[in-house]
């Protein structure tokens, strides 16, 4: 802090007058209205004009010009000016250089890219102008700074080509050096990746339409542009190694020439790219995800309220990751699943086991970052000394492991090479509490380096020397209080308090320094042993930063197995979460087929909406859906719990191909493909659409890509526009699911009409959520029944809700009316038919009994000015208007 208050001091001195402090470095201001130092900062910002650029200059990163103007008002800083003798001054605001992380991360969380520009020369040696150049562009797709983002999230860069078939996509987490490549047929595949990623930034070869660009711009990604790299790069070849396709590779290349062209350095924790096609894992959309709400509650945008909420029980932040990605893409091969559930059920069943590796797992940093910043080169002491502790926890793991009898968890700890190496090397190479900064000393351990050894040797003799000295020199002068002490700006020296003045040998001592209460003075035997205190001091120093460097290089080494330890371990997490979420909450293990589509789930639940109940409160449902059963219509009043029905069966699917448990008594499950939804009024602000064009497009997507394999949510399909319309759109949607989709359907409606489908509809049923009504009060049931409902009670929950009891009077009213009207002018039989024939035209009903009394009487109440009244001359009014409507009687 103090620092912080020293520098900003610094600063202030610098915008008072800024000529001497360039003057003072070296830099000498010419009298035309550009210096040699302006000059430079013009070429170096000509290469990057889409950047801020951050311009060294001693202790702080300089903004001129517009960047200055735009960056004092993101980052509130003060504006000034860079000479106030030039007639056009200008604009410059400054960052201390210790703080610069902060002030990067504002910009670049905001979308925009900062070019950091360094002094590249000691500015004391330098001769002229100081060499200066960009070190590293940060991007929103490249910032490896934890921002204000949940360390259990990934920062993806996305590249993205067109080819001649189509687009080519690669995607990395420059933090952990993840790559994963695929190709995709067209561009709104493509804006669903990229929307599924949450990428940041987007590097891209093509044109864009104004309406792709509106896209990324809503989306808030950036878009950047391709960088022609010069020459070969092992990153390049390294990266792309095992990729066949080659769309996937011309995206891998430009996204890796990216990476290497802004952060400028060797990227040796780049791995190698995995290939994956978009339908090797159950396919849902980013509007289905978002819907599903499987990340973030889609009201709050948070975790709480989510299914990673729920299931989110890991330790590290790389498990965090994992699950999330788990979460986006469940699998397809039940092979597959089958293992992630074996080592769940294994850890769900050996608790102890759980508890041992969940304690180990609490002391692991996070690996995959850690090995990044290795291999970024900006790793500090202590950081190393956190992996070396993360890689101590491997064996306790392994051991509970393998002291376990699951041949799944045997055989897990036998894939782990727990590294031991690496985290002995650390130990014994960097003392116990290292400080931040790796240029001061004070890392290295002792006996690992005999040079370092002896310097420090030096160093302590010096210091032991001093101390005789200030035992001696208080003999010699008699001054019981003489201290030698130490400062940065005068190096050692003697201090003397102000009483004993008269007492120090003036031909032995040489002042140097007056305080208020005392001086200081030096000799020059002091000066000769400081000067050896001082050489061994920097001589150590620097020695140390080289030891340190050589053991970061020692230790990049390790990044692929570091990066397989850290993949492990983060899996391992996820499992013990899963069995503790199972444990906790009660859920099975879901069983799978694959012969055919039926559903068989047992007292189902939805996990998140009995989370957060109280427990034992929500009432468990099955979802039966064979012997040719493809849709369920399901009716019931509002708030009964349709939609949670619905969710749940698509939550307990994606758990279930995530390799958890579900919750429910029982589930026999088949393997869905994709899921598609239509809920509730998520407005899609992205794509800039209407409600109802949303609506009818998700409804579009379903009816055109749904297989037998998929499983459709449509609720309340047609509601966004005039009855008749939706209740047409509805009933056709439902047939064309029937006929020609047979994809597993759960169809929620408040359209009773389209109940008499099952009559000729095979393979769909009615089920409906059951309510009461006890003494005019509705009474939900929550519990899902054969067959249609028989009311929709809409105007109860009205009445819930708190309507005013005139707007109620009147829907009942109403109702009643249009129940008998509809009778009149369709007889149900026809009603329902509506399908095949078109809608009847209804006449206007005539809505309208009141009687004239009654509307005066009416009229009067709502002009009446109660103010003007006295409650008598109220109740006189009420007495009259009792007898005008008694004698119209
Ligand atoms: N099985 C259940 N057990 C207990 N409470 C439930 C259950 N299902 C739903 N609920 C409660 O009822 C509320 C309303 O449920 P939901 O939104 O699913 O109703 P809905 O029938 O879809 O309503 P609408 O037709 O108005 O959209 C839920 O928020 C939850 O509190």
């Amino acid at each position: 802090m103090r620092w912080f208050i020293f520098a900003v001091f610094c600063h202030c001195l610098i915008i008072v007058n800024s000529t001497i402090y360039f003057e003072e470095r070296g830099i000498h201001l010419a009298k035309s209205s550009t210096t040699p130092m302006m000059e430079q900062y013009y070429e170096i910002k000509k290469q990057y004009p889409d950047a801020f650029l951050f311009y060294r200059v001693g202790d702080f990163y300089e903004l001129f010009e517009d960047d200055a103007v735009k960056g004092a008002q993101i980052l509130e800083l003060t504006l000034t000016h860079r000479s106030n003798k030039t007639e056009n001054p200008i604009p410059m605001a400054g960052v201390p250089h210790m703080a610069v992380d902060n002030y990067v991360n504002t910009l670049v969380e905001k979308g925009y890219k900062v070019a950091l520009c360094e002094q590249l020369e000691d500015p004391k040696k330098a001769k002229g102008m100081v060499k200066r150049g960009i070190i590293q562009l940060v991007t929103p797709g490249t910032m490896m700074n934890e921002g204000p983002n949940d360390a259990k999230d990934s920062n993806y860069l996305t590249s993205v080509v067109t080819t001649k078939s189509g687009f080519g996509l690669a995607y990395s987490d420059l933090s952990t050096g993840e790559v994963y490549a695929t190709h995709l047929k067209d561009f709104a595949a493509v804006s669903n990746e990229l929307l599924s990623l949450r990428t940041r930034e987007v590097v891209y070869n093509g044109p864009l339409s104004e309406k792709d660009r509106d896209f990324m711009h809503k989306a808030n990604i950036t878009v950047s542009e391709p960088v022609k790299l010069e020459g070969e790069h092992a990153e390049i070849s390294y990266v792309e190694q095992s990729l066949t396709s080659n769309a996937e590779k011309e995206a891998t290349r430009q996204l890796i020439s990216y990476l290497l062209s802004t952060q400028k350095r060797s990227l040796a924790h780049l791995q190698i790219a995995k290939s994956y096609e978009v339908n090797q894992y159950l396919q849902m959309s980013h509007t289905v995800q978002n819907n599903l709400e499987l990340i973030a509650s889609a009201k709050t945008g948070k975790k709480m309220g989510s299914l990673f909420w729920v299931l989110d029980k890991t330790h590290t932040a790389m498990g965090g990751r994992l699950l999330k990605q788990w979460l986006a893409r469940p699998l397809l091969s039940v092979e597959e699943i089958e293992k992630r559930q074996e080592m769940t059920q294994a850890l769900f069943d050996g608790y102890f086991t759980r508890e041992n590796v969940i304690d180990a797992l609490k002391g692991v940093y996070d690996l995959e970052r850690l090995t990044g910043r290795i291999a970024f080169g900006n790793v500090n002491a202590r950081e190393l000394l956190q992996l070396s502790r993360s890689l101590d926890a491997v064996p306790v793991i392994l051991e509970a492991l393998k002291q376990d009898n699951s041949p799944a968890l045997n055989n897990f700890a036998d894939q782990i090479d727990p590294l031991k190496g690496v985290a002995e090397l650390i130990s014994t190479t960097i003392v116990k509490d290292p400080p931040i900064l790796t240029t001061e000393g004070g890392l290295i351990r002792e006996g690992v380096d005999a040079q370092l050894d002896r310097y420090r040797d030096a160093m302590n003799n010096g210091k032991k020397w001093l101390a005789q000295m200030e035992v001696d020199e208080r003999q010699k002068t008699g001054i019981d209080n003489l201290k030698v002490g130490y400062n940065k700006v005068f190096g050692y020296y003697i201090q003397v308090s102000n009483g004993n003045k008269s007492k120090v040998p003036l031909d032995r001592y040489t002042r140097k320094q007056t305080l208020t209460n005392a001086e200081r003075y030096i000799t020059p035997e002091l000066k000769e042993h400081e000067n050896l205190i001082m050489e061994a001091q920097t001589r150590s120093t620097d020695l140390e930063y080289d030891l340190f460097v050589k053991l970061r290089e020692e230790v990049k080494k390790y990044i692929p197995a570091l990066q397989k330890l850290g993949n492990q371990l983060a899996a391992l997490d996820v499992y013990c979460g899963f069995a503790t979420v199972a444990e906790q909450n009660d859920y099975v293990k879901p069983n799978f087929h694959t012969d055919n589509q039926d559903i068989s789930v047992i007292a189902g639940r939805h996990p998140v909406v009995e989370k957060v109940m109280t427990a034992g409160s929500y009432i468990p449902n099955d979802v039966e859906m064979d012997n040719g059963t493809n849709i369920f219509l399901i009716t019931g009043p509002n708030m009964s719990g349709k939609s949670t029905y619905m969710r749940q069966m698509a939550l307990i699917a994606i758990m279930a191909q995530v390799g958890s448990f579900v919750p429910a008594e029982q589930a026999d499950l088949p393997i869905f493909d994709q899921i598609f939804t239509r809920i509730g009024a998520a407005d899609d602000l992205i794509s800039g659409q209407s409600t109802f064009m949303v609506e009818m497009s998700e409804a579009n997507d379903a009816l055109q890509y749904a297989t037998k394999r998929s499983l459709v949510l449509f609720d309340e399909i047609g509601r966004g526009t005039a009855t008749y319309d939706g209740m047409a759109l509805a009933g056709a949607i439902v047939k064309y699911l029937h006929d020609k989709v047979g994809a597993k359907a759960l169809f929620a409606t408040h359209y009773h009409e389209l109940t008499d489908l099952e009559d000729s509809l095979d393979h769909l049923k009615n089920i409906h959520v059951g309510a009461t009504e006890e003494n005019g009060k509705l009474i939900f049931l929550h519990k899902i029944l054969p067959g249609p409902a028989d009311q929709s009670y809409g105007i109860h929950v009205a009445q819930l809700a708190g309507l005013p009891k005139a707007v109620l009077r009147e829907a009942t009213k109403l109702l009643k009316r249009l129940e008998a009207q509809g009778s009149e002018l369709a007889p149900a039989s026809q009603q329902l038919d509506l399908f095949n024939e078109p809608a009847p035209k209804v006449e206007e009903p005539e809505v309208d009994e009141t009687s004239e009394a009654e509307k005066d009487i009416l009229d009067e109440i709502s002009n009446l000015y109660l103010a003007d009244k006295t409650p008598l001359e109220v109740m006189q009014l009420v007495a009259d208007w009792q007898k005008d409507l008694k004698d119209e009687k």
